[in-house]
């Protein structure tokens, strides 16, 4: 005689008694994981001392790796957020970690971009200004501040808050990364971009941009001009921002992205300095981030336009 078929009660408990030896496994991992990490953190403080073990490039060639692989009908944005989540878990047991959040027009925007990136554990604060922002990050108040992306509408009378990274004193913030790296699909502003600031050199990660700063004195000069001076040095170069101090000198900063990884010490930086010959200029790489992933490569849909 065969044996009755199982209730759907039964099929449950035999698939849910798969599913909790899978989250054990998971959580043990986890634990196995967090060793790990306890150790890298080890490594970083006892050779070079460091305060701010945040490794950027680290995280983004990890995130892209398990986009990349990622299989199956989980949604790659939750994916990713998992990782984040563990990450910024992880980070902040290797040493102090916070967030300085601008959030100029109190509506919480960029707080939510920095929620999304930097996870539900890590202590964050909201400045009404983005200087204040910057001198958090100087003073070593916090790790990592997040700021609008110059020239977007979300900045405002601040909008040139990046004139205060264009110093070679040791120290200055830098760029390190961009937000969102995952854009996710129901947060609340869709087209809200930030930069990601911190006492740290950014690392290359194999696709990468960067931001020059070139502080040219005298007359204006077009921004065909500009570019011109861009690829006599070699760079491939998009307008981002441009201020002008004025003053006897009439000095005029101009703020330019690049498609790729350029150190501070890149040599095409001096070409630059030299390509506007009629004109004494000063230059500056004040930082870079991994290029996000695009909806594309995150394969869901784009939200409705409103
Ligand atoms: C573990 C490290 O430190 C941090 C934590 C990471 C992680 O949990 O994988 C990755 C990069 C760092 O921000 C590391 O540098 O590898």
């Amino acid at each position: 005689m065969s044996s009755p078929e199982p209730t759907p009660d039964e099929r449950l408990d035999v698939l849910r008694q798969q599913i909790d030896t899978i989250d054990d496994e998971l959580h043990d991992l986890i634990v196995r994981r967090t060793e790990l990490v306890e150790r890298v953190g080890e490594i970083k403080r006892d050779a070079w001392g460091q305060v701010s073990f945040i490794r950027p490039g680290r995280e983004a060639r990890m995130l892209r790796r398990l986009n990349a692989q990622h299989r199956g009908r989980f949604p790659r944005p939750v994916l990713l957020r998992l990782w984040r989540e563990m990450i910024i878990g992880s980070l902040c047991l290797e040493g102090p970690f916070s967030v300085a959040v601008f959030d100029g027009r109190g509506d919480g925007e960029f707080w939510d971009l920095s929620r999304d990136h930097f996870g539900s554990f890590a202590p964050m604060r909201a400045h009404r200004s983005a200087t204040e922002v910057v001198t958090e990050i100087s003073a070593g108040s916090a790790t990592v501040g997040v700021l609008p992306v110059p020239g977007s509408h979300h900045a405002n009378d601040d909008a040139h808050w990046w004139r205060a990274l264009f110093s070679e004193r040791p120290g200055t913030p830098k760029v390190i990364a961009r937000l969102p790296f995952v854009r996710m699909p129901n947060s609340r502003a869709q087209d809200l971009d930030g930069l990601v600031i911190s006492a740290l050199d950014p690392e290359p990660t194999g696709d990468d941009r960067s931001l020059i700063a070139v502080e040219l004195e005298g007359s204006e000069i077009s921004r065909d001009r500009l570019f011109e001076g861009f690829e006599r040095a070699g760079l491939r170069a998009r307008w981002i921002d441009s201020h002008v101090t004025g003053g006897p000198a009439n000095l005029r900063t101009h703020l330019l992205e690049v498609p790729e990884f350029v150190a501070a010490d890149d040599e095409r930086l001096g070409r630059l300095r030299n390509s506007f010959p009629d004109v004494a200029a000063r230059v500056i790489a004040i930082g870079g981030y991994a290029t996000p992933l695009t909806l594309d490569e995150l394969r869901y849909p784009a939200p409705p336009a409103s």
